[in-house]
């Protein structure tokens, strides 16, 4: 019945909250959170408190002046026993007058790099009181006496953040078709340089340059999409599998979750800032939104989980896969690859040898930092060090496994897809399935090289075809951004507007300027010429 209190009233705005989960002393490593929440069964409250500084929340958007109620995660605490961090939700603030309530201090923490829209706050309780049904009891409960109910299992109450890893994997595709769809239209406007002295400047979207800057980002939007689709459907799977009380799943889910969110922002940003740095100067300028997008994909690979603590999680999903198929054990369909054991093929300049190759790297990484571990371990160093200095190696591991899952799954979706679209729309979604291969395995032929058999002469050809898979792509490109159909308002971009009026868009965002309410500004009178008189 706690669904039933809280869901109308949040869904109909009269309750607006926010994640308190971080604090100023722990995002990552959650059994480290200090605020507690401390169970009193003579009033069958709750206390929550912030020890320390450290134990403020920091961070949680909108927790500033917008939420008027959170979910907090704390400490759980009752009869002096420590169960370990559980959520509660908590009003902060008066819902008629938005006071914060006694015990609670809250506050702004400060400009940041982008999202200035959202009033990311601190979250400080001083002994604050909460009926117990503040805590949410879906998993664990505490009895009225205080007697602790665990939940089935204890992970669960992390599965906030596994949704919100597989809802950032569409996020990011969402975010690239932006930059793209800026950065594209911009390249057909803007014409610049002379390679011909008897012929016209030509469309800087000419130069084979700028078309490897920009057709990734193009080709991974729909990677991303395609991807985070068949990641919703795998979130949706679980989670019903979870309903009737099956967690098997659950921990293939959470480390695909890990990996597919650290790379897909990881790329988003590098895209996005390649977008940005295509468009010249033009692209420095806030009214392109070209850097605002940089600050909120960059921001991406921080929050729901930084990006390396997230390959880590994977890795270690990996690595114990390894040890499991080793015995004989079966594994997860994800991870199944990682036990064939077949000898190295004759590499193939296809799709499904690139594909079967990212495999190949991924399983010889994660057998290379099995075999490191082990020996370390068998040299008498701990564990959790042995892990630590094979990280570096763990990472890259997870990278290539989660780059296989994309590139597979990419590749599958659109060729499953094709038989109902236009012979013309089936060729241009392929070419782009096979412009976002070949440049993976470019980016990564180091790893190809010692992992498959490939060889120069193949490399040779994997450079060739990408090139011409850029001629090919050409033609279509205006067309597939055009085909994102995002409106200019949403787009906010002198650079990107349908109509590519970019240069009375740009002077028309700078005559907006305060700067330019008057021909001489007070600073002349009061720094420059006291300056230039010599009397500052
Ligand atoms: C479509 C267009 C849309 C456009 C517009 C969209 C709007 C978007 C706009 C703007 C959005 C802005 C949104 C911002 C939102 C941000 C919000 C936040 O940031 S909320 C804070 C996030 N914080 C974290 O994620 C903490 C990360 N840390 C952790 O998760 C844990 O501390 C971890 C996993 C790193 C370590 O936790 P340990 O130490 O308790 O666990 P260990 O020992 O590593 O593992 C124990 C076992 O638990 C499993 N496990 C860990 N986490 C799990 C999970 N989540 N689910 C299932 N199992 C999990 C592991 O696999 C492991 O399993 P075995 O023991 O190996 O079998
Ligand atoms: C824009 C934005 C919005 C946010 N919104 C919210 C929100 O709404 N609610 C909320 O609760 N939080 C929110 N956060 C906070 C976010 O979830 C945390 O910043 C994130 O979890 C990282 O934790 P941290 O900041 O403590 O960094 P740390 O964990 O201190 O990481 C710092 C560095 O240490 C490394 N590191 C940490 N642990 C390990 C390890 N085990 N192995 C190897 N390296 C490690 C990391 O890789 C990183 O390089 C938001 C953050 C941002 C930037």
């Amino acid at each position: 019945e706690q669904q039933e209190k809280w869901v109308p009233r949040a869904v109909n705005m009269e309750i607006i909250g926010t994640y308190a989960q971080t604090e100023l002393g722990h995002g990552t490593f959650l059994r480290g959170l200090e605020t507690t929440a401390t169970y009193d069964p003579n009033t069958e409250e709750f206390v929550l408190n912030s020890p320390t500084l450290t134990a403020y929340k920091w961070w949680p958007g909108g927790l500033a002046h917008t939420a008027n109620h959170c979910v907090v995660v704390a400490q759980l605490h009752s009869k002096g026993v420590n169960h370990g961090v559980h959520p509660f939700i908590v009003q902060i603030r008066d819902e008629d007058t938005h006071m914060p309530l006694p015990g609670v201090k809250v506050g702004e923490i400060g400009p940041k790099l982008s999202f200035s829209t959202a009033n990311n706050g601190f979250l400080g309780f001083d002994n604050f009181r909460v009926p117990r049904d503040s805590m949410l009891m879906k998993n664990a409960q505490v009895l009225k006496d205080g007697t602790y109910v665990k939940s089935r299992l204890s992970k669960l109450t992390y599965g906030t953040m596994v949704f919100i890893r597989v809802m950032i994997v569409t996020d990011m595709a969402y975010y690239l078709s932006v930059g793209a769809t800026i950065a594209i239209r911009y390249s057909a406007v803007r014409h610049q340089s002379k390679p011909k002295e008897n012929e016209p400047e030509p469309q800087i979207l000419d130069y084979v340059t700028q078309q490897h800057k920009l057709f990734i980002a193009l080709a991974s939007s729909h990677a991303f999409r395609v991807t985070g689709q068949w990641l919703w459907t795998t979130f949706v799977r679980v989670n019903k599998a979870l309903t009737s009380g099956n967690a098997d799943t659950l921990p293939e889910l959470h480390a695909v979750a890990c990996c597919l969110k650290a790379v897909t922002t990881r790329d988003a940003a590098s895209m996005v800032e390649a977008c940005r740095m295509s468009c010249g100067g033009h692209g420095y300028m806030t009214s392109s939104y070209l850097p605002i997008l940089y600050g909120i994909t960059t921001a991406a690979c921080t929050y729901e989980g930084e990006n390396t603590v997230l390959l880590l999680q994977t890795a270690r999903s990996l690595v114990k896969a390894w040890q499991k198929g080793s015995k004989g054990k079966p594994l997860s369909p994800t991870e199944a690859y990682l036990m064939d054991k077949s000898p190295v093929p004759k590499w193939e300049n296809t799709l499904d040898g690139i594909i079967a190759g990212f495999r190949r790297v991924s399983a010889g990484k994660v057998q290379d930092c099995v075999s490191k571990i082990d020996k370390l371990v068998k040299m008498g160093t701990s564990y959790e060090d042995a892990w630590n200095q094979t990280s570096v190696r763990l990472v890259a591991a997870s990278e290539a496994h989660s780059r296989a899952v994309i590139l597979a799954t990419f590749r599958a979706e659109v060729s499953r897809a094709a038989a109902a679209l236009s012979p013309p729309l089936a060729r241009v979604l392929h070419q782009l399935v096979h412009l976002y291969t070949v440049y993976w395995a470019l980016e990564r032929v180091g790893d190809l090289l010692l992992y498959t058999s490939i060889a120069e002469r193949d490399v040779q050809e994997l450079q060739q075809q990408y090139e011409d898979l850029l001629q090919k792509i050409r033609p279509n490109t205006v067309g597939l951004v055009d085909a994102f159909d995002l409106r200019d308002e949403i787009l906010n971009s002198t650079l990107g507007a349908y109509d590519g009026r970019v240069y009375e868009r740009l002077m028309e965002e700078a005559l907006k300027s305060p700067l330019n309410a008057e021909p001489v500004n007070q600073s002349f009178h009061k720094y420059l010429k006291p300056f230039m008189q010599g009397k500052l």
